[in-house]
């Protein structure tokens, strides 16, 4: 379970995350849903450690997240990350690209040296093949298509043997039908590993099939919080929208909810 208290990240004068309070069960699909800005990404970010926050707490599994280099590394080590982007190497073979996912696992030098041990091979090809890319895994990176970067780069969090799976806007430079394809394979994966995972996305329609629940941000605070069976599309477009309600009154409403569970 993750536990986030009175959570502020502030550059400079300006609040990103301002006084976030929310938890995460264990095997829990949620969705963060909001406007550009809303701080997503950022409260993303602050639960692996990439993103130092300015004060409060998150505990994972009742564990305070370190702030020190070596608790943050392994601390990541639980944790698989999957970008917009891809973030691949893209010199790199699509095998060794999935094979950086165990590198927390193995000492530096023989990793530096592409050197790692059988069980880490067949690790890499057993999530190649989950993701339908076993085919490809002697082809380089860059002559992927952006839906098969990003498989790439969900075997990659694979490998890691993650408990908690973050993704960053996954399919946000996909095609409809690709985004569909790689949201699936997310499911498939999150149901089989019985992960933890969370998701950004800006693609209303994808939200509640892809999520047990969906969270509200607006201008760095949770401002609704759904269940995604019972969600209506248009409390989803309302967070897009500026309203009638001021985002202090869907901040009052969303804590109101809190405390009555
Ligand atoms: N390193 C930084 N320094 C200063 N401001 C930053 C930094 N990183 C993010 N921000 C600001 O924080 C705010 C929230 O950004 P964030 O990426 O979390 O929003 P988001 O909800 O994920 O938006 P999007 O949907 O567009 O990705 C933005 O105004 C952004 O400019």
């Amino acid at each position: 379970m993750i536990k986030v208290e009175d959570l502020v990240k502030s550059y400079g004068q300006e609040t990103i995350l301002n006084n976030i309070n929310c938890s995460f069960e264990s095997n829990d699909a949620v969705v963060l849903l909001g406007p550009s800005g809303a701080g997503k990404s950022t409260l993303l970010r602050c639960l692996n450690g990439l993103i130092e926050a300015t004060s409060g707490s998150i505990y994972i599994d009742g564990k305070k997240l370190p702030t020190d280099k070596k608790g943050i590394r392994l601390l990541r080590k639980n944790i698989g990350m999957i970008f917009q982007n891809f973030n691949l190497v893209k010199r790199l073979t699509v095998l060794d690209n999935v094979l950086c996912g165990r590198l927390s696992y193995n000492p530096t030098l023989p990793s530096f040296f592409k050197v790692y041990k059988k069980e880490d091979y067949e690790l890499a090809l057993y999530y190649l093949e989950k993701v339908g890319l076993v085919d490809k895994r002697n082809q380089r990176a860059d002559n992927l298509s952006g839906g098969q970067m990003q498989r790439v780069a969900i075997a990659r969090a694979l490998v890691q043997r993650p408990t908690l799976l973050l993704a960053d806007e996954p399919v946000a430079s996909l095609d409809p039908k690709t985004s569909h394809a790689i949201m699936d394979l997310l499911m498939e994966v999150y149901e089989e590993e019985k992960l933890t995972m969370i998701i950004t996305l800006h693609q209303i329609d994808l939200a509640p099939k892809y999520s047990k629940r969906i969270l509200g941000l607006n201008s760095g605070n949770i401002v609704a919080d759904y269940r995604s069976d019972q969600v209506k599309a248009s409390d989803l477009y309302q967070l897009y929208e500026n309203g009638q309600e001021t985002g202090e009154d869907r901040v009052y409403k969303y804590e109101e909810q809190r405390h009555d569970r």
